[in-house]
């Protein structure tokens, strides 16, 4: 199949997005995994399906694979790099779009500054939307929320881990589990990354966050997401970093997130309904064409 792609990234999280206004292009998960590979593939963190709007409310579907080949709930960095793309090729001309997510319906505003904002929604604590099934853990008490304690052990190819570690557990749509680490940079992402976002007690798996709070309007952050490994920033992962933040009480209604790819700021009223404001970066990199192979 011969297809037209735009390569994009939002704070170094990086997307091939697809014009499928016309129609989706019926990809299998194979074939987005080969889209989203760096060596036989163009390469990217998560490709962006651009489809036209499911219902009268909004102005397009926005349809997120991660690059293993499972579709997700929503990405964030990615959102950005939507209406950037939308709007770049006129296929509106609203500065605020509406999008249909599997999460629900969020709002894009590509800003007269050309920085982008986007309306994430609100975050969700009740456990069964995670899901997450801690049977037989005990929480433990923290500000008046609970961190949930989880225990890792796994000889890896990069050595023993073993130990626990308290998640904060939360959904932005899509899942999150994200911890206090002193230091991101010494923070073992690459072998407790892994064993988080596989651990049984996530049945749809999770992303992975590792917090370092240097004051309580600025955090560190590295995550290792579901289905896609350390990138080098998330979107959602911000966000859930910073309501886990704020409703630990080590946190500020408005953050800078630093990641290794960029800075977002992040902003949350802290009431539970009240939506997470992302502002943050949308570059496009290059536009490309190539033939994915049929059968793989
Ligand atoms: N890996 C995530 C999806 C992409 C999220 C991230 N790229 C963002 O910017 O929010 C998941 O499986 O839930």
């Amino acid at each position: 199949m011969h297809i037209r792609f735009t390569k994009m990234q939002g704070a170094g999280n990086d997307f091939v997005v697809l014009d499928e206004t016309a129609g989706p292009l019926g990809l299998t998960p194979a074939q987005y995994r080969w889209l989203a590979d760096r060596h036989f593939g163009v390469g990217a963190d998560q490709i962006l399906g651009v489809r036209p709007a499911p219902q009268a409310d909004v102005d397009f579907e926005y349809v997120i694979h991660n690059n293993d080949g499972g579709e997700v709930e929503h990405c964030g960095n990615g959102a950005r790099c939507f209406v950037r793309f939308v709007r770049g090729r006129g296929l509106t001309d609203k500065r605020t779009v509406r999008v249909k997510v599997k999460r629900g319906v969020i709002e894009l505003t590509e800003n007269v500054d050309g920085g982008v904002t986007v309306d994430m929604g609100a975050p969700v604590f009740d456990l069964p939307a995670v899901p997450f099934n801690p049977a037989g853990m005990n929480p433990i008490d923290h500000g008046g929320w609970q961190l949930w304690p989880v225990a890792l052990s796994s000889e890896t190819s990069c050595g023993a881990t073993s130990g626990t570690v308290n998640l904060a557990v939360l959904s932005m749509g899509n899942p999150h589990a994200v911890q206090l680490v002193d230091d991101v940079d010494k923070a073992p992402v690459l072998t407790q990354g892994p064993l988080i976002e596989n651990h049984p007690a996530f049945p749809n798996r999770v992303n992975a966050g590792f917090m370092q709070i240097e004051n309580r309007g600025q955090i560190r952050l590295r995550v290792y997401e579901r289905g896609a490994g350390e990138t080098l920033a998330c979107g959602t992962g911000a966000c859930a970093a910073v309501v886990a933040g704020i409703r630990l009480g080590l946190l500020d209604q408005r953050v800078q997130v630093s990641t290794h790819g960029g800075d977002l700021t992040i902003e949350w009223a802290g009431r539970e309904g009240s939506p997470v404001l992302m502002t943050g970066p949308a570059t496009t990199v290059f536009e490309g064409e190539i033939d994915i192979p049929e059968s793989l």
